[in-house]
């Protein structure tokens, strides 16, 4: 086991075009930890994790997962620091035409190939328990569950392959707050039961509060702030108080798209 941060983020800057999404974009997490990443609609949260995922490439700067740089890495070596993340989608991205139980195997009948269909099966029946689900879910297809369950069946299938991080892109978005704070919980026990590192992004402050050991505020593609909850709680920065109010002082902000050449 190394002693490397789970997640190393160097100098990080990406641009698309004439528009500059991060710029030096900088942090480390520690194996074990839970960072959220808070931030406004086009602030470039899911750009930043893509990178990590290696969807994208960064003009500048690293990522590092487990001490690995994986700008660099191709083929096998890719596909196995890959393994060791998991992703939880916005919208669940389950397939309508598989059932939950199959969503959940898909990965593991991609990867382990070592084991039996039978096998495989009893892997993904277990995570399903992991997460709260009910029997009854295993041969639902996704569109016949709630959105709540389907949030845990995708994070379900994020630890079949008993990933070391999970990567969560607005886990709690379009949840009502009781379903919120039972992703929450279940968040806190991946790390709890499985140890796992966790990367959030999210816009849910009540969230971020509940589940981050630290947080870190992305505006205009920098981490603006980054502390602990309470630290974030206390910061006098206006444009992070406002965030977290969920205030509009001034005029409506615009979300920066291409047509910004800042
Ligand atoms: N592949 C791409 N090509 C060009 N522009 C892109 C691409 N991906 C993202 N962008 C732009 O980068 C900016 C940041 O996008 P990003 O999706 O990271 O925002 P976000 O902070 O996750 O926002 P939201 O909270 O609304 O999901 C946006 O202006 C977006 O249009």
């Amino acid at each position: 086991m190394s002693f490397a941060p789970a997640i190393s983020v160097e100098g990080l800057s990406k641009s698309f075009g004439a528009q500059r999404v991060l710029r030096e974009v900088t942090f480390f997490v520690p194996k074990g930890e839970t960072y959220c990443i808070i931030g406004g609609s086009g602030q470039g949260k899911s750009v930043l994790l893509k990178h990590v995922m290696r969807l994208l490439l960064p003009d500048r700067g690293t990522v590092r997962v487990d001490g690995e740089a994986i700008e660099s890495l191709s083929g096998e070596d890719l596909s196995r620091v890959r393994k060791k993340m998991g992703m939880v989608f916005q919208e669940s991205a389950l397939f309508d035409s598989m059932t939950c139980l199959e969503n959940v195997a898909f990965g593991l009948m991609m990867h382990r190939k070592d084991l039996s269909k039978r096998e495989i099966l009893d892997v993904a029946r277990e995570k399903l328990r992991l997460v709260g689900l009910p029997r009854t879910v295993e041969e639902k297809s996704p569109s016949q569950i709630s959105g709540g369950m389907k949030k845990r069946v995708g994070i379900a299938r994020a630890i079949a392959l008993s990933p070391e991080i999970l990567l969560y892109d607005e886990p709690t978005t379009g949840l009502d707050p009781v379903l919120s704070a039972s992703i929450d919980d279940l968040i806190g026990r991946m790390k709890g039961e499985l140890g796992v590192t966790s990367l959030v992004i999210t816009h849910d402050m009540s969230s971020a509060f509940r589940i981050a050991d630290r947080i870190l505020f992305l505006y205009g593609g920098e981490i603006r702030a980054a502390g602990t909850p309470e630290e974030i709680r206390q910061s006098p920065d206006p444009l992070l108080q406002q965030f977290i109010r969920g205030e509009i002082k001034g005029p409506i902000p615009v979300i920066p798209d291409e047509r910004d050449l800042s």
